[in-house]
């Protein structure tokens, strides 16, 4: 049961709906603004913005559905638990350890109390059952109508349907069989190559990010295949990938990983490695390996030219949640990591988050100090801190794992509540000497959760650099030491730790994160599945092509005749039939005059106004097209 906490807290009841704050009236605003007593728990800003987004919130409408008004005026005086012993009773009695998989998770410096947590149980039951039925097969993605399998991956038997059991089943047995043929050179690059030696993966998002992370955490040192990554559509970091493959290009396995299979940036890193396939005189297809969704274009284009592989993304795993489907495990096991074991990691971790005693429930524990920290409604950023360097990409892979899935516009009942919560991090002790300083004494609007390794480095290998003391206790001090001043300071963290960075672990984490994000989720009531708010930024970029195209024309029937005639950006914009748009028509030329595309016949970028600009070559072919 939980500790008797008496002098630790500070902070507010459970949010319930509170119709009040709905169309909060001057009154109930003067009634807010009562926070900024002295001595509040929260910052002065802090509760200015709190004040201020409850007074946006009656102009947009956002409903604050985690809110009510206990939560606010609950903000009283108290300062963190800093009695010694009072802290190590609640370290003791909050300790969460699983014990087969060495993983330990600390919240005692996360300062929730016991009456908040009682108060948020009957959540949580809510949120256990919600996930209970959609490892059922429900339909928990329902803007989308999808289910949500990724625990099934790791537990094939637990799918809903004895023929996705048997789809997870055989994706895995083929992924395993492939990597043992490319390893062992059974499958090979064309002669007179007799092994594959480099994996380049082009992939962007959840398609690209679980491979990084893994690949920075568990690759060995000298890996059967050595990976990297198109992530982008820049054309010189693509470049810069292909010149560093140099002649090995020809023994290069190449993954293009896209659930969708249509994603812009996915495609263009395509075509621009298989133009450099073509440059050095090789096939592609015979070094192509596709992983997407059956018929999708990529799925096509590979079943058509022939690749050497295809490998099945499943419908019912989104982008960020694929580590452990094909998309992670087949660039896995090509560099010698034991996926098996990764698997094993996160079904024992997933296990261990069904239990619907919360206090046992490791995922839970974190999703209750995000909503404790958060206020529910994001109003702190998770700083992610992991003392190990191969642990680098965990929080730039969660940070699209519970950014895309817990930044939502509207909750599941359709009100605007605009939730999320930011993640940044990098690792420690590094930003020791970078941002920590702020974190000390700074802006107070984040959490912290640090991530331990107990093993400094493999056995046998350890050494005092001084008497008593190896590099492996400083790290073990950096830590301690970041994590005490800190909590000094009134700023709350949480501490996962873990033996190893091992295949099971890094499994574990995985599991461990993806489940806290489902049941945060349901804390606030939102779709964690979907991504609609992605869709804007593609459609606007999309439309920006659209446009470049009709400049084009424009720039290009001008420059085709004699003399050439050099237009203004207002003639450009004009001609366009987008008067509207002539920031954008501006932007355009600029960009294209930057890299030789169009040329400058007076004026310069600098001064848009005084721009005339043309094409270098006319294409007449174009004009009568
Ligand atoms: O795997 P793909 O279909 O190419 O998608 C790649 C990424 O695209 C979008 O940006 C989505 O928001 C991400 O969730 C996804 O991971």
């Amino acid at each position: 049961m939980a500790s008797s906490l008496s002098g630790i807290c500070f902070k507010p009841q459970i949010r319930t709906q509170n119709p009040t704050l709905q169309n909060p009236s001057s009154t109930q605003k003067s009634n807010l603004s009562f926070q900024s007593k002295p001595a509040t728990r929260f910052s002065v800003q802090a509760v200015a913005r709190e004040v201020h987004s409850s007074v946006s919130d009656s102009t947009n409408d956002v409903v604050p559905a985690t809110k009510s008004i206990s939560s606010l005026s609950a903000k009283s005086a108290i300062s963190l638990q800093k009695d010694p012993k009072e802290l190590w009773k609640r370290y003791v009695d909050w300790l969460y350890q699983h014990k087969e998989l060495g993983l330990y998770l600390d919240v005692s410096r996360v300062g929730f109390t016991d009456e908040f947590f009682q108060e948020m149980e009957p959540r949580f039951q809510k949120a256990f059952k919600a996930m209970e039925e959609l490892e059922k097969g429900a339909i928990a993605n329902p803007d989308e109508g999808r289910m949500v399998g990724h625990y099934w991956l790791r537990s094939p038997n637990l799918a809903p349907k004895s023929f996705l059991t048997m789809q997870i089943e055989n994706t895995l047995e083929a992924v395993c069989k492939f990597a043992n043929d490319v390893i062992s050179g059974k499958v090979k690059p064309p002669a007179p190559h007799e092994r594959f030696t480099q994996i380049l993966s082009v992939g962007i998002g959840g398609s690209a990010l679980g491979p990084q992370f893994v690949a920075e955490a568990l690759a060995p040192d000298n890996p059967p295949l050595k990976i990297r990554f198109i992530d982008n559509t820049d054309p010189a970091g693509i470049d810069h990938q292909i010149a560093q493959l140099g002649p090995e290009l020809a023994s290069t396995l190449v993954i293009v990983i896209s659930k969708s299979g249509g994603t812009p940036e996915t495609r263009n890193g395509l075509l621009e490695v298989q133009k450099a396939f073509r440059e050095a005189g090789l096939e592609f297809a015979k070094q192509g390996v596709a992983i997407t969704q059956e018929n999708s274009l990529l799925d096509n284009t590979a079943r058509i030219e022939g690749w050497l592989a295809r490998f099945p993304m499943f419908d019912w795993v989104g982008g960020r949640t694929s580590e452990m489907s094909a998309v992670g495990l087949l660039p896995a096991a090509l560099q010698g990591i034991d996926i098996k074991e990764m698997l094993a990691g996160a079904a024992l971790m997933d296990e261990a988050n069904r239990t619907t005693v919360v206090k046992n429930n490791p995922a839970a524990l974190l999703a209750l100090c995000w909503y404790w920290a958060t206020d529910g409604v994001g109003s702190k950023d998770m700083v992610v801190l992991p003392y190990k360097d191969s642990l680098l990409l965990f929080s730039r892979y969660l940070q699209q794992l519970v950014m895309e899935s817990l930044g939502k516009e509207f909750d599941l009942d359709g009100n605007r509540v605009n939730q999320g919560i930011s993640v940044y991090g990098n690792k420690g002790s590094t930003d020791q000497h970078a941002y920590i300083q702020q974190l000390r004494e700074g802006v107070h609007n984040f959490f912290v959760t640090f991530i331990e390794v107990l093993r400094d480095r493999p056995p046998g290998h350890d050494w005092e650099l001084e008497p008593g003391v190896t590099c492996g206790d400083y790290l073990f001090g950096m830590l301690q030491g970041t994590r005490s001043a800190l909590y000094a300071n009134g700023r709350e963290s949480i501490t996962v730790t873990v033996q190893e960075v091992t295949p099971r672990s890094v499994g574990a984490l995985v599991a461990l994160y993806e489940r806290a994000v489902g049941i945060y989720a349901s804390l606030v009531n939102i779709n964690a599945y979907h991504q609609p708010g992605v869709e804007a930024g593609k459609k606007a970029a999309g439309e920006v092509l659209a446009l470049q195209k009709r400049v084009l024309a424009v720039l290009n029937e001008a420059s085709c005749k004699d003399p050439v005639e050099p237009l203004t950006i207002e003639e450009v914009a004009e001609r366009c039939h987008a008067p509207e748009d002539i920031e954008m028509i501006y932007k355009i030329i600029a960009h294209m005059a930057a890299n030789d595309r169009a040329l400058i016949a007076e004026g310069s970028c600098g001064s848009p106004r005084s721009l005339k600009v043309f094409l270098g070559e006319c294409n007449v072919d174009e004009l009568y097209a």
